[in-house]
């Protein structure tokens, strides 16, 4: 396909978003189904014109006049391929596939525009109702914090260390360019896609298909890590999922001790048994949401909660997300975070841990939501993270962990107090808030 018919795919892909309300990689999908005759280069090409414009809809549309798929998708075309008017008008010349774009002055403008006249939430690329939330949590980089999450997204693994070590995932990368993430001991990662290029499927490598490494954001194995999990400990991962910390877990434990995961939905935790076998954990127990845990109370070491939320930290991924968001979304998880972190408490033993994350960056869902649960019974006492970075990446053992790399992360951590924000501007990851709390012995 030649750049005029990418367009109008990715133009057409945009609508059938907007008007079916459809998750973006379900139409992607979607479209790649009923149009055959389009080779994986065109669709990955096409997939990136429908991220990048998603990312940016509210500050394409504004540079561009008009937030209509086919500005957007011109926008995307212009910065991401970075032509200019001139170029793209060309690259679709007597292109009969070729959609309408906007007006040739428009688009010799939209270089230059650079939106400084715009709202701060345009600038950002977030909804309204998201603004005075940034601005509280960020204060004066609220708009450069927001902003970041609407970037492409590097490609993010773990070593699975009961398979395989560091240093021989990242040789048997070396074709793809994977570097060492630089946080974690485990971290790995493939740079961001540039212009209509493709992140390698690393999923049908020999060895991801050994167990050797998965895909995790560093943000979300730095979770792990921070849980201060080793060797023999019992630990129940009460929002398990499809097992992304499980394993994580599972690893750091060594295949010792014991790990419960156990998740409130049948069908999010069906994925795990499979990733279980493939990475050669032999330390969890999976527990069906009709188990009964009662023998767990009270008997935990650590209790992590990977809490039900928004997902805001993981925009970059998932553009689609952030304008479906709602307040009453929101509402909803918020509800879900104070009964599940209600639920989950029980668990832990006298001196053990309760650990809360999510992967978003508002404080309804962090911070003030441990406000509320450190209010009611229970006697938790929030932890300070530097000291348990300290021991993590020292009991990590990683040559890279503390390294130059890595002193920026190091001291946010040391400042962090009893709660750590990541974020793609601080921390080159997701956004992820960690807090671990102690139960008094
Ligand atoms: C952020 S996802 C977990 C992701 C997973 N830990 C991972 O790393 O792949 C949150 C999970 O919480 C589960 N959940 C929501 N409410 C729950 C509850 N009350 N009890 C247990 N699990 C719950 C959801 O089904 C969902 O799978």
């Amino acid at each position: 396909m030649r750049l005029g018919g990418r367009l109008s795919a990715a133009i057409e892909i945009l609508t059938d978003i907007e008007t079916r309300h459809r998750p973006v990689a379900q139409a992607l999908k979607d479209w790649g189904i009923s149009h055959r005759f389009a080779g994986s280069k065109d669709r990955s090409a096409i997939g990136n014109l429908v991220y990048d414009a998603l990312r940016r809809k509210r500050s394409y549309g504004h540079r561009m006049g008009s937030d209509a798929p086919n500005a957007i998708v011109a926008a995307a075309a212009m910065e991401g391929l970075s032509l200019d008017a001139e170029a793209l008008t060309k690259a679709i010349d007597g292109d009969k596939f070729a959609p309408d774009l906007p007006d040739p002055e428009t688009l010799r403008a939209f270089p230059e525009h650079r939106a400084l006249d715009a709202p701060g939430a345009v600038r950002a690329d977030i909804p309204d109702w998201l603004a005075d939330r940034f601005e509280v949590l960020f204060g004066e980089s609220w708009v450069e914090e927001a902003a970041a999450l609407s970037d492409r997204p590097p490609l993010d693994l773990r070593a699975n260390t009961l398979k395989a070590s560091h240093d021989k995932v990242l040789e048997a990368l070396s074709p793809f360019h994977a570097e060492p993430s630089g946080l974690t001991p485990t971290g790995i990662r493939i740079a961001p896609i540039e212009g209509d290029g493709r992140h390698p499927n690393v999923q049908v490598e020999a060895g991801f298909l050994k167990g050797w490494f998965e895909i995790q954001d560093e943000g979300s194995q730095l979770a792990a890590l921070l849980s201060g999990a080793e060797p023999g400990m019992q630990i129940l991962d009460y929002c398990a999922g499809a097992g992304g910390k499980t394993l994580a877990l599972s690893a750091a434990l060594e295949n010792t001790g014991q790990i419960h995961a156990y998740d409130g939905d049948r069908q999010r935790l069906a994925p795990i048994y499979d990733r279980l076998a493939r990475a050669g954990c032999r330390n969890v127990q999976v527990h069906d949401p009709r188990d009964e845990l009662a023998e767990l109370e009270a008997a935990m070491d650590i209790v992590f909660v990977d809490a039900p939320c928004s997902g805001t930290g993981t925009w970059r991924r998932r553009p689609d997300a952030k304008w479906r968001l709602s307040e009453a979304n929101l509402e909803k998880r918020i509800a879900e975070q104070d009964a599940v972190l209600d639920q989950a408490a029980r668990y832990v033993k006298p001196g053990g841990r309760l650990v809360y994350v999510t992967c978003s960056v508002l404080p309804d869902e962090n911070a003030e939501r441990i406000e509320a649960f450190l209010g009611g019974a229970g006697g938790f006492v929030p932890l300070d993270l530097g000291g348990i970075w300290e021991r993590a990446m020292a009991t990590g053992a990683s040559p890279e962990a503390g390294a130059e790399g890595n002193a920026e992360v190091h001291r946010l951590a040391l400042s962090a107090g009893t709660a750590l924000m990541m974020t793609p501007l601080k921390t080159g990851t997701d956004g992820f808030f960690v807090c671990v709390m102690e139960r008094p012995a």
